[in-house]
């Protein structure tokens, strides 16, 4: 019997949520390299390779959005699927209970979430037979926020920025570089891409999905292929994106590309987007007793630490800001100041926005001058029935464009904080009632949960779950960048404009 077989993959399962693998972590090494030290890409890189160590000496989640866990396992004649299944359903429910994951599964109407990471469909698992003995499961944990920056594309077409893409290799190539300039850095930039070529709608997804299987040095078997995976690397660092979309050398770190047969009357160009915190792991195991025998992508002469320096590597010119907040204090802010804030901070973020256009804050909740945090942390419970914070770094702000206006004026706010920016009418709110907009980095889970140095409260929390409800913290020294100020100066068009020609001229 395979008694191992649930501990193997609880292993599984938490080594991939708090340690990178080897080829990820030289991907990221080399982008540090790359970057000025003292730029907004420099500083992102810092706190990201801070981040990746904290949370192997920690042994918590890298990114605290711990995706939906999707498995693909190769198994021989005669194991027992069932079992199996079970078995991962229960190692899923322990990594959820002791914060390895952060309880990710709601249901898709009502968001209601089932706490534990079960749920219709969840998690994913693929089983395919093989020819050899032992039993290969793989694990991507891969979060909402590059999931979300995942787009297919149907040839012929006219692609924005770069006209017409035929059904031939050049026309793949120009949707794969529209798919990263689309991205900006809401995926958490620098990313990783995987690309299905052909296939149908469904199958060309998965074949995305599975070319981030591939080790990131690899190199693919098919010499065209090979040739555009080059081509789109050299390309794509071209945009200037940078990490964070702050700008910078460095945009992407992978492409692997893969194709599938398809129809005639077909032609899709799938790609799967995964943000820098590319968490996926496999292990080898012996069927007879569920016993790890190997683990993969993890190297012997590993890169074991990231970070250079102990702390972050600040100048001493950050503006300190401690909330509430003052309109003058804010408004003297600019573009591409350093912050580093301190006080009160209120996680918000979309069951959040959508209620309380409709509802009065919980009672005894003042925002006036506060700071929103878009962020749904892990939380654990204390014995005692305190919080503490296992993983809280910032989601994506977009997703709150048509309330965020709106919100700020209803709750007298006076700093959103968040990433990859947000649109003209936040903007314009920002300018109108005076509140800036602060770029957190990206997947710096582990840091920033080291800024917050107490959990003051919680309201929501029965109705909206884990991630989604209004978390009061008492923070210290939590380092953003402010990319939208009040006089209606905003660093995310600004690149995206930039990244626009650099992409028209590589077509
Ligand atoms: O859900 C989250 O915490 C973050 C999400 O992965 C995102 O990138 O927006
Ligand atoms: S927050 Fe960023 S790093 Fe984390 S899962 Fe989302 S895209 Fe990835």
């Amino acid at each position: 019997m395979m008694t191992n077989f649930r501990n193997s993959v609880l292993s599984l399962i938490t080594e991939t949520s708090a340690n990178l693998p080897s080829d990820v972590r030289r991907a990221i090494a080399a982008a540090i390299e790359r970057e000025d030290p003292d730029s907004r890409a420099g500083l992102s890189m810092s706190a990201i390779s801070l981040n990746i160590d904290m949370a192997v000496d920690r042994v918590a989640p890298v990114c605290q959005d711990t995706g939906m866990p999707t498995f693909f396992i190769h198994a021989p004649k005669g194991v027992d699927q069932l079992f199996m299944k079970r078995e991962i359903e229960e190692a899923i429910a322990e990594a959820s209970r002791t914060g390895k994951l952060r309880p990710n599964a709601v249901d898709a109407i009502t968001g209601k979430n089932s706490g534990n990471n079960l749920g219709c469909h969840v998690p994913v698992i693929h089983f395919e037979p093989w020819e050899k003995e032992d039993i290969e499961v793989r694990l991507i944990l891969k979060g909402g926020g590059c999931e979300n920056k995942n787009i297919q594309y149907s040839l012929p077409m006219e692609v924005p920025g770069l006209g017409r893409a035929a059904r031939d290799i050049d026309g793949v190539r120009k949707c794969i570089l529209h798919s990263v300039w689309q991205a900006q850095g809401q995926g958490c930039s620098p990313g990783f891409i995987g690309v299905g070529v052909g296939g149908d709608r469904t199958s060309g997804y998965e074949l995305a999905k599975k070319q981030l299987f591939r080790r990131v040095d690899d190199t693919n078997p098919d010499h065209d292929l090979q040739g555009l995976e080059e081509s789109i690397m050299a390309s794509a660092n071209t945009f200037g994106i940078g990490p964070m979309g702050f700008g910078g050398k460095t945009t992407l770190l992978g492409c692997k590309i893969g194709k599938s047969h398809r129809v005639p009357a077909s032609f899709f160009v799938s790609v799967a987007y995964n943000c820098w915190a590319y968490r996926r792991l496999g292990i080898i195991v012996d069927p007879a007793d569920g016993s790890v025998k190997e683990w993969q992508f993890r190297d012997e002469n590993e890169i074991t630490r990231m970070a250079k320096g102990e702390g972050m590597p600040l100048t001493g010119k950050e503006v300190v800001l401690k909330a509430p907040l003052t309109e003058e204090e804010v408004r003297s802010l600019r573009v591409g100041d350093v912050v580093l804030v301190s006080g009160e901070m209120h996680t918000g973020r979309d069951a959040f926005h959508h209620y309380i256009m409709h509802h009065d804050l919980p009672e005894g909740v003042d925002t006036r001058g506060g700071v929103l945090y878009h962020c749904g942390p892990v939380i654990l419970k204390n014995e005692d029935g305190s919080y503490a914070v296992n993983a809280a770094g910032p989601t994506t702000s977009i997703r709150e464009e048509p309330y965020q206006a709106d919100v700020i004026k209803k709750l007298g706010l006076r700093a959103i904080i968040g990433k990859g920016g947000m649109g003209p009418k936040t903007l314009a709110g920002l300018q109108e009632h005076g509140a800036v907009y602060l770029n957190a980095i990206g997947g710096a889970a582990q840091y920033y949960a080291a800024c917050i140095k107490k959990v003051t409260g919680v309201d929501l929390l029965e109705e909206m779950g884990v991630p989604e409800a209004m978390w009061h913290f008492e923070v210290e020294g939590f380092p953003a960048i402010v990319t939208m100020d009040a006089h209606g100066n905003s660093l995310h068009s600004e690149i995206e404009n930039d990244s626009k020609r650099a992409l028209e001229a590589a077509g």
